[in-house]
């Protein structure tokens, strides 16, 4: 009897342990693709998992072969077309990233700073009419646009984020990612939007920022060259004419507010704002 309890409690302790690291495992791999391309396609593998458990249940024999067909195209079609999502993900397992509750490190404070900063910095560019495209890192992960530049991994500040889009300095050309309080690299290659409905008198930069905006959850800040206009993009939506005030309730909005709810869900479920 003693060593039957033994073998149970063993037993239940190994499944125990088994749940809970697939749990986490789960748990991970959702957070990672969330706002992320792969969503739609964890969800169109659940349809065409569900079709198939539906075809094979009531043995359509026709449907099961054709699924049976679609299948195997996925395993070799799908590595192919998610080749850099899945070399990212191998990259985050190797660096210990994929394990880390978010990626934006920072606590509060820092982003708080981090927030004052860039506005010190965008109003500097702006007043002086030197043409910058910054980008924010939310919960898209946008490193396959970092690896197009220059990584660098320093604390932002006014200074450094100003000596960068000097002209004529190296890294002026191209857009600085940021990723929470830090820069994560600068002189990177955004995606050009094709919205037609973008004002004539803009040209690259602005369309770079709006691209960048189409494929991610990121905030992004433009300031123009000939104009030294201030405007951001989101969502694929360009907001132009921004002064510090207006900047900074959007970053106040868009990076604070938001840690804030990742820190504390109930906040998040509640929809509540402010500091
Ligand atoms: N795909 C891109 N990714 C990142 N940066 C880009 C990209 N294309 C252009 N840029 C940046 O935009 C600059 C060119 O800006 P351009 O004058 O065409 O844009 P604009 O929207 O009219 O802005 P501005 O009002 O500052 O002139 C380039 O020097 C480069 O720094």
């Amino acid at each position: 009897m003693t060593e039957f309890l033994s073998q149970f409690s063993n037993l239940v302790w190994r499944d125990i342990i088994d749940i809970a690291l697939v749990a986490v495992i789960l748990y991970q791999i959702l957070m990672w693709i969330k706002g992320t391309r792969a969503v739609q396609l964890v969800k169109g593998l659940l349809v065409l998992l569900a079709v198939s458990s539906f075809s094979e249940y009531f043995n359509f024999q026709t449907m099961t072969w054709m699924l049976d067909k679609v299948w195997t195209m996925l395993l070799v079609a799908l590595p192919v077309v998610f080749q850099p999502e899945l070399r990212r993900a191998l990259e985050q397992i190797g660096n210990g990233r994929f394990l880390s509750m978010h990626p934006s490190s920072a606590g509060t404070e820092e982003l708080k700073k981090m927030v004052e900063e860039l506005i010190k910095c965008i109003q500097v560019l702006s007043q002086n009419q030197i043409g910058a495209l910054i980008v924010l890192e939310k919960k898209t992960g946008i490193q396959e646009f970092v690896e197009t530049g220059v990584k660098i991994d320093g604390v932002v500040s006014s200074e450094f984020l100003i000596n960068i889009f000097i002209p004529k300095s190296p890294l002026h050309d191209g857009a600085v990612i940021l990723r929470s309080d830090r820069v994560a690299a600068a002189g990177c290659f955004l995606p050009l939007s094709q919205d037609n409905r973008l004002q004539k008198d803009l040209g690259t930069r602005h369309r770079a920022g709006l691209g960048i905006s189409e494929v991610s959850d990121a905030v992004v800040i433009i300031v123009s060259e000939e104009t030294g206009i201030i405007s951001t993009a989101q969502n694929g939506m360009l907001k132009r004419f921004h002064d510090e005030k207006s900047l900074r309730d959007l970053l106040k909005n868009e990076i604070l507010v938001e840690k804030a709810a990742i820190s504390f869900p109930a906040f998040r479920r509640f929809g509540g704002g402010g500091e």
